[in-house]
C-alpha cells in the first residue's frame, strides 16, 4: 500500500467511532469458549476461528483488520508503535486537553547509553500504562511494534537512533528489561501490551548508494548471523516477547517474511519461541517486496502464499487481503495454515484481556491521569541525564552558572523543540530547549542559533549575528550535531563529518580564548576529532536525541547538578572509514576493502572507542579475589544441563570501584572478555557483563557484580555453533585488565559444543517444495506448494 493510502486509512481510523472490545458479557460470543475466561488462550482462540467464514479469515490477515460485525468483533489496528513513548500513524492524540500528549522519552540510543537495564524496565512501565490508557480512550492499540533491536552495524545507517548501539550482548540485556516493562512478567495474568521485535533479521540500510532497503539482499555468514545480527533477537524469545516484524530486506538470497528457515526453523524451532499465541508480522508492504523487487515469487499469489506458509501471520497492508483469495483458488496454500496465524493473532488478544470485561483486570481501568504524571515527566529527564556522555573536559566543567555570569548560547540546537524527539514520537507533553533551560537558570544569556533548516547550508549566512553574542559573553556554549534532516528512516548517510558552517562557527568560538562547550546531538556519531584536538575548545559532550525534557537534561550536566556517566554505545569511527568498506558489506571481522566492524573488529584508531565516558572525578577498578588457574572445557560444557549456555554459571566476579575524587558520581562497570582462545582472527574484546553504580561519593568504593556464566567464554565457529575454546582468558573493566582474573581453559583443540546451530537448508532457492511448517496445538502439518 503506497504511503498515502497508509495516511488515508489513518485518517479514517481515527474519524471511526468503533466498538473498543468485543462484548463477551452481552455479545452474541458470550456462550463461545473465546468468551470462557477459564479456557487455554489457544483453545479460546481457536474457537473463535473456526467460527470465521474464508473471507473473514482472509481479512483478517490485515494489520488494520476489519473485525467481524456479525459477530460482534470490533475492528482493530494492530499497527501501533512505541519507540520512546506511545506513537505511530494510528495512535490519535486530540488536538488539546486529555488526550493530546504523552510522555516523550530519549531515543533508545541515549537510553542505551546510560546503561542502566532497570531504569529501562522503569521507561518501558510508563509506554505501557500510557498505552493502556490510551486504548482505553479507543486511541491506540494493545500491540507495539517496537522495540527495534537490529544492532548498530554501520555508522552511516539513518535509523541506528531506534536502537540502543551496536553491541549483541548490550543490546539483548536491554531487550530483556524493556520487554519486561512493556509487557509485564510471563507469570501476570494478563499482559501490559504486547511487544514487537523487530526487524528479523540483519535490516540496517534503508538507501545507500541506490541499494534499497525493499530490495537489499544482506549476505551475511552463519557465523556472523550467530555472532552479532540475532543474539537480540534470542533475547527476546527467552524474554517471552508477544510478536516479531519480519523484514523488508532478504538474507542469503530469501527475504525474510518468505523464509521459512528464519520463521520456523531459527526463530520457533531452535529458539522455541511459542507457536500458538505469538506472531509474526511483516513490515509495512514487506509482502509485497516479496514478489517485486525482490522477484523471490512469481506471482502476488505466489508472494502472499510463501509469506503465510513460511510463517509470517500477519501483513502490514493489504496485500494478503487482496491476493490470497487467488491463491487458495489456485492452490497455492490451505486453511490450515491460515488459520495458524489466526489462532496466534486472536490467542495475542485474549493475553491482553481484549475479551475479557474490565472488571477482570487492573489495565482496563486506567485513564488519562495515569498520562505524564509528574513521575514520568521526572523519569524522562532522569534517563536523558543518565545518557549524556562526556566526551571531552579541560577542567572547565562543571559549569557554576549564576546571575554573575553571561553565557553564549549557539548551534541549530540550541533552540530545539521537535528535534529533541528523532523519529518515531507521539506527541509529547512539553520540549524543553537547552535555551528554555538556561533561561531558567538566571544568567544572562546571548542566543545566537542557527535558524531551523540551516543544517544544509555551508554558510552562517541563516545563523544570528554571532560577534555580539561572542563579545558579550563569559563562556560559549555550542548545541549541534545532526538531525532527521541528516539521518532518517529511508536515508543512511553519505558523510561522518559535521555538517554545513558548524565547524566554522566553533572553531570562531575557540578562537576567542573564552572557555567554549561543544554539545553534539543525533543518533549516529560524527567524526570530532576537530573538535578533540583543538586545545581552545574546553568539554565535548554527546547528547543523542534527548526527549521532551532534553534542555534541562543536558543543563544538569553542565552544571553539575547530575555527574555524567553514560558511556558511548557505538563506535565514533575516523570520517575515512566510509570509504572503506562499503556499507553492504555485513561481514564483521577485518578482510579485503574492510577494516572491520565495532569495537570488536575495528582494526583502525576510534576516535571515541564504544564504552567511552569520562566523569567529573576519577575511578579506578579492581577486584580482590582471584580465580581457580585453570578449567577443563569437557567437564565445565557436561555440567552445563540449562536449556541456554548462559544460564550455566562461571563465576561471579565482584569488583570494587574507588572514586578517588571528591564529587559523588554514578560509574558503569563495563566487563568485557579478553585472551586468546577459539577461532582466529580474535577480537580485541567483548562486551559480557555490565552494571551502574549510582551515586559513589568522593573517596569511597561501590561494588559491581558481574556475573559470569558459558556463554560469556564461548566463541561462535563458522558454522554458527557456539563452542566453549581452551585458552588464555582474562577480564577487563574498560580497557584495564585486573590482574588476579586471568585464567586458562583446557582441552581438545576443537573444543566442546554448547549450542549447535541449524543449518539452512542446502538449497534455498524458490522452487523448493515442501515446506515444513509446524501446526498449532501439536498438530504438525507439512505444506505442499
Ligand atoms: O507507508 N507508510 O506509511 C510507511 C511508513 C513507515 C514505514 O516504515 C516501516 O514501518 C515500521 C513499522 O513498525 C517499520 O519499523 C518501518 O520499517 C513503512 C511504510
Amino acid at each position: 500500500m503506497p504511503f498515502s493510502n497508509h495516511l488515508f486509512a489513518a485518517f479514517c481510523y481515527v474519524l471511526g467511532a468503533y466498538a473498543l472490545f468485543p462484548d463477551c458479557t452481552n455479545g452474541p460470543l458470550k456462550n463461545e469458549t473465546i468468551c470462557n475466561k477459564s479456557a487455554s488462550p489457544l483453545a479460546r482462540a481457536k474457537s473463535l476461528v473456526a467460527l470465521y467464514s474464508l473471507e473473514e479469515k482472509i481479512n483478517a490477515t490485515s494489520s488494520g483488520s476489519p473485525g467481524v460485525r456479525r459477530l460482534g468483533i470490533p475492528p482493530y489496528q494492530w499497527w501501533n508503535e512505541g519507540l520512546h513513548g506511545i506513537a505511530g500513524p494510528y495512535t490519535n492524540f486530540s488536538k488539546q486537553g486529555d488526550y493530546s500528549y504523552s510522555t516523550s522519552f530519549p531515543q533508545p540510543i541515549l537510553m542505551g547509553a546510560a546503561f542502566d537495564d532497570a531504569l529501562i524496565t522503569e521507561v518501558a512501565i510508563v509506554i505501557s500504562t500510557e498505552a493502556r490508557a490510551f486504548n482505553n480512550a479507543n486511541r491506540t492499540g494493545l500491540d507495539f511494534w517496537t522495540p527495534n533491536i537490529n544492532p548498530f552495524r554501520d555508522p552511516r545507517w539513518g535509523r541506528g537512533q531506534e536502537t540502543p548501539g551496536e553491541d549483541p550482548y548490550h543490546l539483548s540485556s536491554y531487550v530483556q528489561a524493556l520487554i519486561k516493562g512493556l509487557q509485564g512478567e510471563s507469570s501476570d495474568p494478563y499482559k501490559r501490551v504486547v511487544a514487537t521485535c523487530k526487524h528479523f533479521a540483519g535490516y540496517d540500510i534503508e538507501d545507500w548508494n541506490g541499494n534499497l532497503r525493499y530490495q537489499f539482499d544482506a549476505q551475511i555468514s552463519q557465523q556472523d548471523l550467530v555472532e552479532y545480527y540475532l543474539p537480540s533477537f534470542e533475547s527476546c524469545v527467552r524474554s517471552n516477547v508477544g510478536a516479531f516484524m519480519c523484514s523488508y530486506n532478504a538474507v542469503n538470497g530469501v527475504p525474510t517474511c518468505a523464509d521459512p528457515y528464519l520463521l520456523q526453523t531459527v526463530l520457533r524451532e531452535h529458539w522455541g519461541w511459542n507457536d500458538t499465541e505469538q506472531w509474526v508480522t511483516s513490515d509495512c508492504d514487506a509482502i509485497q517486496n516479496v514478489f517485486l523487487p525482490h522477484e523471490w515469487s512469481d506471482t502476488r499469489e505466489q508472494a502472499v502464499a510463501d509469506s503465510l506458509i513460511a510463517g509470517t501471520d500477519l501483513d502490514c497492508g493489504t496485500y494478503m487481503q487482496s491476493h490470497l483469495p487467488d491463491a487458495f483458488a489456485q492452490g497455492l496454500v490451505n486453511e490450515t495454515v491460515l488459520d495458524q496465524a489466526l489462532v496466534r493473532q486472536y490467542s495475542s488478544l485474549v493475553r491482553v484481556g481484549w475479551f475479557d470485561s474490565p472488571d477482570d483486570q487492573p489495565y482496563r481501568q486506567l485513564g488519562w491521569d495515569a498520562v505524564a504524571t509528574n513521575a514520568s515527566q521526572q523519569l524522562a529527564r532522569k534517563v536523558a541525564t543518565e545518557g549524556i556522555v562526556l566526551l571531552k573536559n579541560d577542567g572547565v566543567l562543571p559549569l557554576v552558572i549564576d546571575s554573575s555570569m553571561s553565557v553564549g548560547l549557539f548551534g541549530d540546537w540550541a533552540n530545539a523543540t521537535t528535534q529533541l524527539l528523532g523519529n518515531y514520537a507521539g506527541v509529547s507533553t512539553y520540549l524543553h530547549s537547552p535555551l528554555w533551560a538556561l533561561q531558567q537558570l538566571n544568567a544572562t544569556v546571548n542566543y545566537a542559533g542557527g535558524k531551523p533548516g540551516g543544517q544544509g547550508d555551508p554558510t552562517t549566512n541563516s545563523w544570528l549575528a554571532l560577534q555580539p553574542a561572542i563579545d558579550t559573553s563569559d563562556v560559549l556554549i555550542y548545541v549541534g550535531g545532526i538531525d532527521n534532516s541528516v539521518e532518517e528512516e529511508g536515508h543512511d548517510r553519505g558523510s561522518l563529518q559535521w555538517t554545513g558552517a558548524q565547524l566554522d562557527v566553533i572553531g570562531q568560538l575557540a578562537e576567542t580564548g573564552k572557555p567554549t562547550i561543544v554539545v553534539t546531538m543525533g543518533g549516529g556519531q560524527i567524526d570530532s576529532s576537530p573538535i578533540a584536538n583543538n586545545p581552545n575548545v574546553s568539554a565535548l559532550l554527546w547528547a543523542g536525541y534527548p526527549g521532551q525534557d532534553g534542555g534541562p537534561a543536558i543543563l544538569d550536566i553542565l552544571t553539575g547538578k547530575a555527574a555524567p556517566a553514560g558511556r558511548l554505545p557505538q563506535t565514533q569511527y575516523p570520517s575515512s572509514y566510509i570509504s572503506e568498506v562499503s556499507m553492504t558489506n555485513m561481514a564483521l571481522r577485518p578482510g579485503k576493502n574492510n577494516p572491520g566492524r565495532t569495537y570488536k573488529w575495528f582494526n583502525g584508531t576510534a576516535i571515541y572507542e564504544f564504552g567511552y565516558g569520562l566523569h567529573y572525578t576519577n575511578f579506578s577498578a579492581n577486584i580482590t579475589s582471584g580465580l581457580e588457574q585453570s578449567y577443563a572445557v569437557e567437564s565445565l560444557a557436561s555440567n552445563c544441563n540449562a536449556t541456554y549456555p548462559d544460564q550455566c554459571a562461571f563465576a561471579s566476579v565482584e569488583v570494587t570501584v574507588l572514586n578517588d575524587g571528591n564529587m559523588p558520581s554514578d560509574y558503569v562497570a563495563l566487563g568485557y572478555i579478553g585472551g586468546t582462545h577459539g577461532p582466529v582472527p580474535q577480537p580485541k574484546k567483548t562486551l559480557i557483563a555490565y552494571q551502574r553504580l549510582f551515586s559513589v561519593a568522593g573517596g569511597s568504593s561501590g561494588t559491581a557484580t558481574l556475573n559470569l556464566t558459558l556463554a560469556s567464554l564461548a566463541r561462535v565457529d563458522e558454522m554458527g555453533n557456539k563452542v566453549l575454546y581452551p585458552g588464555d582468558y582474562s577480564l577487563l573493566i574498560d580497557n584495564q585488565p585486573l590482574a588476579s582474573f586471568k585464567f586458562t581453559l583446557t582441552g581438545n583443540e576443537a573444543g566442546a559444543v554448547l549450542d549447535k546451530w541449524p543449518q539452512p537448508p542446502a538449497n534455498r532457492a524458490k522452487t523448493t517444495t515442501g515446506y515444513y511448517v509446524a501446526g498449532y496445538g501439536g498438530e504438525q502439518d507439512t505444506v505442499e506448494r
